[in-house]
C-alpha cells in the first residue's frame, strides 16, 4: 500500500496567553499570519499528501476564506471545528482522518519555524519506531519546586528535552490512543494532556523517539515571542538568500 501522510494543524486556541484581540495564529509576522507559515511547510513538503486544519468554531469561514482561499492552500482538504483543550482538536482532526492514512504529522499552527530538515527527519524516525517527536536537549538547568515555590529537585540536564511539534504517528497507533484517552478521561482519568506523546506514553506499551527539531522552532505564545519571530524570519529569509 503507498504511504499516505496526512497533517493535522491546529488552529483552535484561543492565544489567552498572548492577551491580543485576535487568535494569536492569525497575528501577523513580516507579512503574513503566523498560522500562513506553518500551512506553508507542509505545503511545499513532497511527502505529505494533505492537511486536516483545526480551528475554532467561531473562525472555520475566516480560515477557508482568509487563510486557505486567500493564500491557495491545496492540500488543505478539510477544515473541522477544535474542541475546549488541544487534546479536543488533536482528536476531531483525527476523527476527520481517511482510513487508508498511513502517518499523521500533528502540528501546533502557532509553531511557524517548521522546516524541511526537521520533516524528513521526523518521517525517517517514525518509518522505524511507528511514533516520534521533535524536541532539543534544554539549554537551561531544570528545578522541580514545591507548591511554596522552593527549589526541591534538579533533575540531570542531560536526559532532559524539551518538546516540540510535529509530533508524528502510525495513523493505527494514534487514532487508538486517543480513543482509549477519551474512554480513560469519561471514566474520571486526572491529569493534564499538553502534548500527543504522553497519550501514547500513558495508553500503550509503544516508546516515542525523539528526533532533533531546532531551537528556532519556537511556539508563538506570549507577546515577546511575536517580536522574537519577526527578527527570525529576516534572519532565516537572509540565509536563505545567501545559499541561492
Ligand atoms: N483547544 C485548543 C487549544 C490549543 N490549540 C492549538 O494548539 C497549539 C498549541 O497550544 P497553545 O500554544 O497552548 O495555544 P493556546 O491554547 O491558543 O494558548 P493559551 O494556552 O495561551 O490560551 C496552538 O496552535 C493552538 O491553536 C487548539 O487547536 N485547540
Ligand atoms: C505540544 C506542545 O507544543 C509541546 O511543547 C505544547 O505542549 C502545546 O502547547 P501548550 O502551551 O502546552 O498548550
Amino acid at each position: 500500500m503507498k504511504e499516505k501522510n496526512v497533517a493535522v494543524v491546529l488552529s483552535a486556541g484561543q492565544g489567552k496567553r498572548m492577551h491580543s484581540k485576535m487568535a494569536k495564529q492569525y497575528l501577523m509576522i513580516e507579512g503574513m499570519p503566523v498560522i500562513w507559515y506553518s500551512l506553508q511547510a507542509f505545503e511545499e513538503c513532497p511527502f505529505i499528501d494533505e492537511v486536516i486544519l483545526v480551528a475554532g468554531e467561531a473562525d472555520m469561514a475566516y480560515c477557508r476564506e482568509q487563510i486557505v482561499e486567500k493564500y491557495g492552500f491545496r492540500k488543505v482538504r478539510r477544515i473541522v471545528a477544535g474542541g475546549k483543550e488541544r487534546y479536543h482538536s488533536v482528536y476531531n482532526g483525527l476523527l476527520a482522518i481517511q482510513e487508508d492514512c498511513s502517518y499523521v504529522y500533528i502540528h501546533d499552527g502557532a509553531r511557524p519555524f517548521l522546516t524541511q530538515e526537521i520533516l524528513e527527519r521526523a518521517r525517517e524516525a517514525v518509518l522505524i519506531h511507528q511514533a516520534c517527536v521533535v524536541g532539543m536537549p534544554v539549554k537551561d538547568t531544570i528545578k522541580i519546586c514545591d507548591e511554596a515555590g522552593f527549589g526541591i529537585q534538579t533533575p540531570d540536564r542531560s536526559a532532559l528535552w524539551q518538546v516540540q511539534t510535529p509530533q508524528v504517528f502510525s495513523y493505527s497507533l494514534i487514532r487508538g490512543s486517543y480513543e482509549l484517552l477519551m474512554e480513560a478521561l469519561q471514566k474520571g482519568m486526572e491529569g493534564t494532556v499538553t502534548d500527543d506523546a504522553m497519550v501514547v506514553e500513558r495508553m500503550t506499551d509503544c516508546k516515542v523517539k525523539l528526533v532533533e527539531g531546532s531551537y528556532s522552532n519556537i511556539k508563538i505564545t506570549t507577546p515577546e515571542d511575536l517580536a522574537v519571530a519577526g527578527s527570525l524570519v529576516l534572519l532565516l529569509r537572509a540565509e536563505k538568500n545567501r545559499k541561492k
